[in-house]
């Protein structure tokens, strides 16, 4: 993209924010554990992925809206918990949540947000629909509440636990998020060599009595010696429990009413232990590349999840989502809804709560001509998610270099 060029897809937005964030951030932002190859294969799964389009359809009206967990949503995309946003944007995960609920799309709040889990909601409470006027068939109903969950770490100490669990619910969140892949943090190269959250922000849903000192920055305890690790990777050590089993979700279950997601699921097994446990949802995620480095593509995942699943609880994805089209192969793959990361962060570093609606608007847009042009199986009606199936992909062939 040239320099003063219009962005018009997410890369653009992602160069822009490289171009305006400050190092720590961008790299923080953007790294993956190791090597990165889990990093890189979410996306390039993607592309491994045809669409087989049908033509001659009537394709003219598009239908992209759905529910999660009973609850409408515009279309199957939604903000994955990212934590620390404000070093994105000044307004960081408030402008986030406006957006997403001005445009009535989802939001997870991640337990380590730089704004309050309070604040957050009554930021985003009565925010107006967006004012950008969708054709009347797509109109969301005003009375549908914006969807918003909080996404949980399990603190060793389980009274800062119960406490933001309760917090959650007391603030208006309907689900728990719970993530499951990050018993320890992976190792990410760029937050080891250096990484401070910056002197004027916090993790705010804490204070020092609930989780310990704040300093996640990386610790050099003497100049003559490396860090071997990054400051949030001790934290996590310090304050996040290695012990977390499938009991404990029980646990999660008896303190609260809310339904339990789990975020972090690659196999079939897990998923079916997870429905067992009585999950009201599954996240098929690898936390963007940023934990076991070398597991599967996520959309490679899915189709092994929502086989074990079989319709017993929702199953939904995130890692590598760019384009529409590939929110159309994941819906065709069985998930209900996709969310996105780092493209939440690079709206917020390009214009705040502004270039947050943009990145959606853009994505949305995308699925809905994707779906337009891939055509439907069927001759009448509306093209819904529904129609999107399995039959309407195929698999580019593989070609070995070895
Ligand atoms: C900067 C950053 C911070 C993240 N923080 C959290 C977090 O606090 N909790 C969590 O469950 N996942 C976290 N994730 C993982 C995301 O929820 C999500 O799984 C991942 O970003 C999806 O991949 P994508 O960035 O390719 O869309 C984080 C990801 C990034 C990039
Ligand atoms: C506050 C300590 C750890 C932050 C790590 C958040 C996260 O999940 C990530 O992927 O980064």
């Amino acid at each position: 993209m040239a320099a003063t060029g219009t962005p018009v897809s997410l890369s653009d937005f992602e160069k822009l924010a490289e171009a305006r964030l400050s190092r720590n951030a961008w790299d923080y932002y953007a790294s993956g554990a190791d090597d990165m190859l889990t990093l890189r294969a979410n996306q390039r799964a993607f592309s491994r992925i045809r669409i087989k389009p049908r033509v001659l359809r009537d394709v003219s009206a598009v239908d992209v809206r759905t529910n999660v967990l009973g609850q409408a949503i515009a279309s199957p995309i939604g903000a994955a918990p990212s934590a620390m946003q404000r070093m994105a944007h000044p307004d960081g995960e408030e402008a986030s949540a406006r957006a997403c609920a001005s445009m009535r799309l989802p939001m997870i709040l991640s337990s380590w947000s730089t704004t309050s889990l309070e604040d957050v909601a009554k930021a985003a409470a009565n925010v107006p629909k967006d004012s950008v006027p969708a054709p009347a068939q797509f109109q969301v109903r005003p009375d549908i509440k914006p969807v918003r969950w909080f996404q949980l770490y399990v603190y060793k100490d389980r009274a800062v636990t119960r406490r933001l669990v309760e917090r959650a619910a007391a603030a208006g969140y309907t689900a728990l998020a719970v993530t499951v892949d990050t018993p320890l943090l992976g190792r990410r190269h760029a937050d080891i060599r250096q990484f401070k959250l910056p002197s004027y922000l916090r993790l705010a849903n804490f204070d020092d009595a609930d989780s310990g000192k704040q300093n996640v920055g990386t610790p050099h305890t003497s100049s003559a010696e490396e860090p071997r690790d990054s400051g949030l990777a001790v934290y996590v050590a310090e304050q996040i429990d290695p012990t977390l089993s499938w009991n404990d979700i029980a646990w999660l279950r008896s303190i609260t009413h809310l339904p339990i997601i789990v975020k972090g699921v690659l196999t079939a097994e897990d998923a079916d232990l997870a429905v067992k446990a009585g999950v009201s949802g599954v996240i098929v995620s690898n936390h963007g590349g940023r934990q076991l480095d070398g597991v599967a593509a996520t959309i490679e995942a899915l189709p092994e999840v929502v086989e074990a699943v079989a319709g017993r609880a929702e199953v939904y994805l995130d890692g590598g989502i760019r384009r529409g089209s590939d929110i159309f192969k994941a819906i065709a793959l069985g998930a209900r809804s996709v969310f996105i990361g780092r493209p939440i962060l690079w709206g917020l570093a390009y214009n705040g709560e502004v270039g947050v609606r943009t990145i959606l608007r853009l994505l949305e847009d995308e699925l809905k001509l994707c779906m337009a042009l891939a055509g439907k199986s069927f001759d009448i009606g509306c093209q819904t998610l529904e129609d999107i199936t399995p039959g309407m992909l195929s698999y580019a062939a593989v070609v070995s270099r070895l």
